[in-house]
């Protein structure tokens, strides 16, 4: 397996920090390169050994590196590549990991006339409510999936190499359309997330309740985990995969429609029978992990 150089990582963070720690364990990468907007941040992953060097401008990060990792969040992937695509080498291969796919690799054809075939574009599924990079973790990728979703000019050697660094660091990697993946995980993540934030808020919402946070049990905790999660991040994801999305919150707002029509009707025998069926689904599907 072909050794990284020089990486850059722009935005260290739980994602980034999380691969630059496993590649330097594994003795897989020569030097990083941080790039963060304040030194604060950067300090801390100079201490914590994520990073070697720190930049707060990505043109000089960028300078010199065969790999560069976009971890910021989505809405800013496409601005910074324009920024530091005149800085790059000829060689250097690009690769992200925003959480939706299609916009930013229109947004980066917009900003730069067309995708650059050096661009791989990618998703690890796994992270985590907490964020920054106190919160990198060099086990964050083991045994869990990255998604990649090149285009058809995007070139091979740029696809094998980051498909070969995320199964080093432990994940299982497979490809899609970036226009199925955005399908998929606005369905299993994205929506997730927002049904989780939206009970939260409306729960708070009702002071005539009183706090009814105190007495919650281990159910309510494991469906609002993820409304812990960082809420700029989060914004960038709705807005950017608003389409998607909006079909799983209406197909998902026929279900309650169709559950509160049981519940109206006092139809046990149909209650019954919709949630063994999503019992059965879960339990043949879904093994248990925490992220
Ligand atoms: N948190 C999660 O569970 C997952 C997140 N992602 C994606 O990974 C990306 C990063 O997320 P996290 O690592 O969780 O966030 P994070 O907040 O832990 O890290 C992002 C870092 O980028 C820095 N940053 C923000 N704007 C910047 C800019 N303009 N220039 C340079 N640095 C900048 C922030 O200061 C922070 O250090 C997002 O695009 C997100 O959609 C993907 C999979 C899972
Ligand atoms: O915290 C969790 O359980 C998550 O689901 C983490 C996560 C957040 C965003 C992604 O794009 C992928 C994974």
């Amino acid at each position: 397996m072909q050794q990284v150089q020089r990486l850059a990582v722009i935005g260290v963070g739980l994602i980034g920090g999380s691969f630059a720690l496993k590649l330097k364990q594994l003795g897989l990468v020569n030097e990083v390169v941080g790039c963060g907007r304040n030194s604060t941040n950067l300090n801390k992953a100079l201490e914590l050994g994520v990073i070697d060097i720190a930049y707060t401008d990505p043109t000089l990060a960028v300078a010199g590196a065969d790999l560069v990792v976009l971890a910021v969040p989505l809405g800013s992937i496409a601005p910074i590549y324009q920024q530091i695509a005149p800085f790059l080498a000829p060689d250097a291969v690009v690769t992200d990991v925003g959480s939706a796919k299609a916009s930013v690799i229109a947004e980066i054809a917009g900003l730069l006339g067309e995708c650059p075939a050096q661009f791989v574009p990618g998703h690890p599924i796994a992270g985590r409510e907490q964020s920054g990079v106190e919160a990198a973790d060099s086990e964050l990728y083991q045994r869990h999936r990255v998604i990649l979703t090149p285009l058809s000019h995007t070139n091979e050697a740029a696809i094998a190499w980051v498909h070969a660094l995320w199964q080093a660091v432990g994940a299982q990697v497979s490809s899609m359309s970036a226009t199925y993946h955005d399908e998929v995980f606005a369905a299993t993540s994205h929506l997730p997330h927002l049904l989780a934030f939206a009970l939260v808020d409306m729960l708070n919402e009702h002071p005539e309740l009183g706090n009814v946070f105190q007495y919650t049990a281990g159910g309510f905790r494991d469906f609002t985990r993820i409304a812990s999660s960082d809420a700029s991040m989060w914004r960038d994801i709705a807005l950017q995969n608003h389409s998607a999305i909006l079909k799983w919150l209406d197909a998902y707002q026929a279900e309650l429609a169709k559950l509160a029509q049981l519940l109206q009707t006092q139809n046990g025998a149909a209650l019954q029978q919709l949630f063994a069926t999503a019992k059965a689904a879960r339990d043949a599907h879904i093994v248990n992990r925490t992220s």
